[in-house]
């Protein structure tokens, strides 16, 4: 069978090469896909293709696709957990240094002095002092969300002589053995809030995180904080943000999400969403959503997908193997047992393996599978996709 992958975004050619041409269709144009590889593009109002398996995102974030609706269908969306983390990281020191030193507006100054070099050096030496910094030593730096990214960050700026804190309510065990021992854990957002000189965003767009810095959380900041986001735009509310620059509740602003009212503010800074756009960071999300794709469309693995378990299951030589997408309710492996039994079909490994709401059955039978016994799985009350590999 050849498999059709539909590419949005530019997808590093790194991951794309191992995607064999002699089993895969790939790229912009392909129709009906059975998959498709994307970065930012939005999906959300997109029809859902007849002929969809599985999305995979080359990246972290997966606000940019309904997955509720994809689980609804049976399709699993992958993502590419930790593959950028460092590119994120080394631009959010960037933007801490941006803000701590006001290089941006600086330097916009600098480039609008005219003159010959002594009225510039005048004016240089009387513009400066609008722009006075502070140094990190001894500043407290928060960090909300201590996944992949968040705890580079937090481990980063302990390195710069901060005082760091971190709030992470859900930290898994392998992100917590990562921290430094001196990242202070703080138990409620307000305290992070009350107690930071600069915060900076590491947590997923989700329905609980949009506009989860307000006016409320504006006014436990420290007067003269400073706001990082290069997490996702709609997690900072836009009108409670600007009122608190206004005020000078917030001394600056730096973000990888330009819109149209922040723009061209001062002590604002916004990157066009330039956080994973390194080589290195744009290979290695590619190279881990293609493997990921590819094992599920060949061999139903699951690695990393952000609504399903995940499920690997070794395959001896000559079985033909079953893959269904399936309500998490009781009597399911009985039920599918059953009719592959009718089906005259010997079972020779079965794995069912279940996360939430949804679970995900491979079964490996002895012998040609039919597709009216595939059509049959799939009718089950409850099955969401049933496919033969
Ligand atoms: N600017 C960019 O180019 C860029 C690149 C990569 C990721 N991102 C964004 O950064 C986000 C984080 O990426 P990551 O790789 O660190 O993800 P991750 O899944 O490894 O970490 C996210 C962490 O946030 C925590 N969290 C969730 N809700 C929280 C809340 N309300 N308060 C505190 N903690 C909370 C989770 O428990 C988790 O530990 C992504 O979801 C994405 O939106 C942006
Ligand atoms: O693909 C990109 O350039 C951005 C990816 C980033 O937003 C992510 O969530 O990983």
């Amino acid at each position: 069978m050849t498999f059709r992958i539909r590419t949005l975004n530019a997808i590093s050619q790194a991951g794309l090469s191992r995607l064999s041409a002699t089993t895969f269709d790939v790229g912009p144009d392909v129709v009906n896909p059975h998959a498709i590889l994307v970065r930012s593009a939005s999906l959300h109002g997109q029809p859902i293709p007849a002929s969809l398996m599985a999305v995979a995102r080359a990246g972290a974030g997966t606000n940019n696709i309904p997955v509720a609706e994809m689980s609804k269908r049976g399709i699993p969306v992958f993502n590419t957990p930790g593959s950028n983390a460092n590119a994120v990281k080394e631009l959010v020191v960037a933007g801490i240094f941006l803000a701590a030193r006001n290089i941006v507006d600086a330097a916009a100054f600098a480039h609008r002095l005219e003159g010959d070099h002594e009225t510039m050096e005048k004016l240089v030496e009387a513009g400066k002092k609008n722009y006075v910094g502070f140094e990190l030593p001894g500043r407290t730096l928060g960090v909300i969300g201590l996944g992949a990214i968040g705890v580079e960050v937090a481990n980063v700026a302990i390195s710069l002589g901060m005082k760091v804190l971190g709030y992470d309510p859900a930290i898994t065990v392998e992100h917590a053995w990562r921290l430094a021992s001196n990242v202070e854990r703080v138990i409620s957002l307000d305290q992070l809030l009350r107690r930071s000189d600069i915060i900076t965003l590491h947590i997923p767009l989700v329905d609980g995180t949009r506009g989860l810095i307000g006016d409320t959380q504006f006014r436990s900041m420290k007067n003269s904080a400073v706001l990082i986001n290069f997490a996702r735009g709609p997690i900072v509310d836009e009108p409670a943000l600007i009122e608190a620059l206004d005020s000078g509740q917030l001394r600056g602003y730096v973000c990888d999400f330009p819109t149209p009212l922040l723009n061209k503010r001062p002590r604002v800074v916004t990157l066009p969403h330039l956080g994973a756009s390194t080589r290195e960071a744009e290979e290695n999300s590619a190279l881990m959503a293609v493997d990921q794709l590819r094992e599920y469309l060949t061999d139903g693995t699951i690695r990393n997908a952000v609504n399903f378990p995940n499920a690997q299951l070794a395959r001896a030589a000559g079985v033909r193997r079953l893959a269904l997408a399936n309500a998490n309710v009781p009597n399911m492996v009985a039920r599918i047992s059953t009719i592959v039994g009718e089906a005259g079909l010997n079972i020779a490994d079965l794995l069912n393996t279940s996360r939430g709401e949804l679970a995900y059955t491979l079964v490996d039978v002895n012998g040609e599978v039919t597709d009216a016994l595939v059509q049959r799985l799939a009718a089950i009350d409850g099955v969401l996709s049933a496919r033969v590999l």
